[in-house]
């Protein structure tokens, strides 16, 4: 398999800036991978994106923090991920993925290495099973360690997965929306459906990011912002909202960051919803313990 690239190297600088302490709360690192090779399971081949880059990017986009999400090319060995959020001084936490048969030391181990969530990724095309029985086990166990629930679906198997969410004790945050088809506009079948489901589980948040991967029409990303907007002015206090550098799987159309930081203040139209979006919430699930 031959390594793929999936970001810009310069991306442009955003007219909007986030407010201070602004957490982009959906990011990915690949490797590098002579120290921390890919799983042998990986759909996808990429080339190192490492720490250094990382941290680089979210200077240059006006953001204080970043939440870390384990990749799916990295299987279930966390090191990767646990080496950003070391060498970040404090200024990122994580989402891991875990083997069902995960003992309670090493739960432990990633928690005291700034994990704070665990997820589970229902997309064929990037994990071979998704276990529920075992995925609603693991979600048992993290529970008491203050930890959440990160899961990754498509929207053709949301009413199928309805029981699964229901059963999980956490707070649960789906990410990039459950991939809704934008291309049905504002009260679409599978907004609204998504938009029920939020609204019959109060613990279930979502990330409102993806927009380079779910609208067709592309940057500026007029079509994702109409879908959009309104979930955020729903459920102001579920949202969450991160970049996907460095967008795994996006080499066809490789977005600019610069320009999706710009689409933060079309769906989050006013400075409260901005900073609930990018400061309040993420704060209280990775930071908890900071807030006053
Ligand atoms: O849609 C994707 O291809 C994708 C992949 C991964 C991953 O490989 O973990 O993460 C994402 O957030 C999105």
């Amino acid at each position: 398999m031959s390594r793929t690239k999936t970001w810009v190297d310069q991306p442009s600088a955003p007219a909007y800036a986030p407010p201070p302490g602004a957490i982009d709360a959906h990011v990915h690192v690949f490797g590098p991978e002579a120290d921390f090779p890919f799983s042998p399971k990986a759909k996808y081949h990429p080339e190192d994106a490492t720490p250094e880059m990382l941290f680089a990017l979210r200077d240059q986009l006006g953001f204080a923090r970043n939440v870390i999400v384990q990749a799916s090319c990295h299987g279930t060995d966390n090191a990767a991920t646990l080496n950003a959020i070391a060498k970040s001084g404090g200024a990122a936490r994580g989402v891991a993925v875990v083997s069902p048969d995960i003992d309670d030391a090493e739960l432990q181990k990633l928690h005291d290495g700034g994990i704070r969530g665990v997820r589970f990724n229902f997309l064929k095309r990037l994990v071979d099973d998704a276990p529920k029985d075992k995925f609603l086990n693991i979600a048992r166990r993290i529970a008491p360690l203050g930890w959440h629930v990160v899961v990754y679906f498509e929207a053709d198997i949301l009413e199928e997965l309805e029981p699964f969410l229901a059963a999980i004790p956490t707070t649960i945050v789906v990410d990039h929306l459950g991939r809704p088809d934008i291309a049905q506009g504002p009260g679409g079948a599978d907004i609204t459906r998504f938009v029920q489901l939020l609204d019959d589980h109060p613990n279930i948040w979502t990330k409102v990011s993806g927009a380079e991967r779910l609208s067709p029409q592309g940057a500026p990303f007029d079509d994702f912002v109409a879908v959009i907007r309104p979930v955020v002015e729903r459920f102001p206090d579920r949202v969450l909202w991160g970049t996907d550098w460095p967008h795994p799987n996006m080499e066809h159309r490789i977005p600019d960051d610069g320009t999706l930081v710009d689409v933060i203040p079309r769906i989050a139209p006013t400075a409260e919803l901005q900073r609930k979006l990018l400061v309040d919430n993420p704060m209280r699930l990775y930071w908890p313990e900071q807030l006053g």
